[in-house]
């Protein structure tokens, strides 16, 4: 367990987002010094793209930038619930270089897991920077409750990225997934949390409490995570 989680609290999104945003572009900016480039998953969901918006306007050499979402949903490209259209509309005008994790002909979500596994084994690893959402039902990426609960949060070391399907299925996007497993969450040389409202802080504070034991997916990354770990939260 990482003894080490500091939340840091903020007035308004609109705050967070540029705090949040400047600790990113740091930690890009040390990754490009260190190795020439970077190699990043941006949480999906809404909450985070206001940090999405000030990350780009910072003077980042994003030809530089590999870009892979934390979890994606199984839709088409272009589709409102898809995370890397959302991220790619952000980012692609800056020249990063944005990777779907799924592709439209995947046949199943595990199939489509494999898929992205083998994806995520050609990119330069561990990654530099994991930013981690949190659903109000404690999901972080998409390691959900369900079927696959047990491959992502102890599924073998090297495994990236799997296929889930959530049961019960999240209300605000009811598909199965594809997600970076614990173990590649945990590996990340930073790891990030960005949220907003109370009912998210409860959830968190009460996962953090719990530990290893946790029944919210978030809890039982954190106990996992040997790094320090710092919370972004505003109401
Ligand atoms: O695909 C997903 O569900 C997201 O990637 C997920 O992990 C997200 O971080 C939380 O669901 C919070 O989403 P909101 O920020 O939209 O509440």
């Amino acid at each position: 367990m990482t003894d080490e989680v500091e939340w840091w609290d903020y007035d308004d999104a609109e705050e967070m987002a540029e705090a949040v945003a400047g600790d990113l572009g740091f930690i890009i900016g040390q990754a490009l010094d260190d190795r020439g480039n970077a190699v990043i998953a941006l949480a999906g969901g809404k909450t985070p793209l206001p940090i999405y918006r000030e990350l780009a306007k910072q003077p980042i050499d994003w030809k530089k930038v590999t870009i892979v979402p934390g979890d994606e949903r199984l839709v088409p490209l272009g589709d409102p619930l898809s995370n890397v259209t959302a991220i790619g509309k952000i980012f692609l005008p800056k020249g990063a270089r944005v990777i779907p994790l799924v592709s439209d002909k995947a046949p199943d979500y595990k199939a489509a897991g494999r898929a992205a596994d083998a994806l995520l084994q050609d990119l330069h690893w561990p990654l530099d920077l994991c930013l981690l959402g949190v659903g109000a039902d404690g999901h972080a990426a998409s390691i959900f409750p369900g079927p696959d609960y047990d491959e992502a949060l102890n599924g073998p070391k090297e495994r990236r990225a799997l296929g889930v399907m959530p049961d019960p299925m999240p209300a605000e996007a009811a598909v199965p997934r594809v997600s970076l497993s614990r173990a590649a969450i945990v590996a990340s040389k930073a790891l990030m949390i960005a949220v907003t409202g109370q009912a998210k802080r409860d959830v968190i504070e009460k996962a953090i409490k719990q530990g290893a034991s946790s029944p919210y997916p978030i809890g039982r990354i954190l106990a996992d995570m040997e790094l320090p770990v710092d919370i972004h939260w505003a109401p």
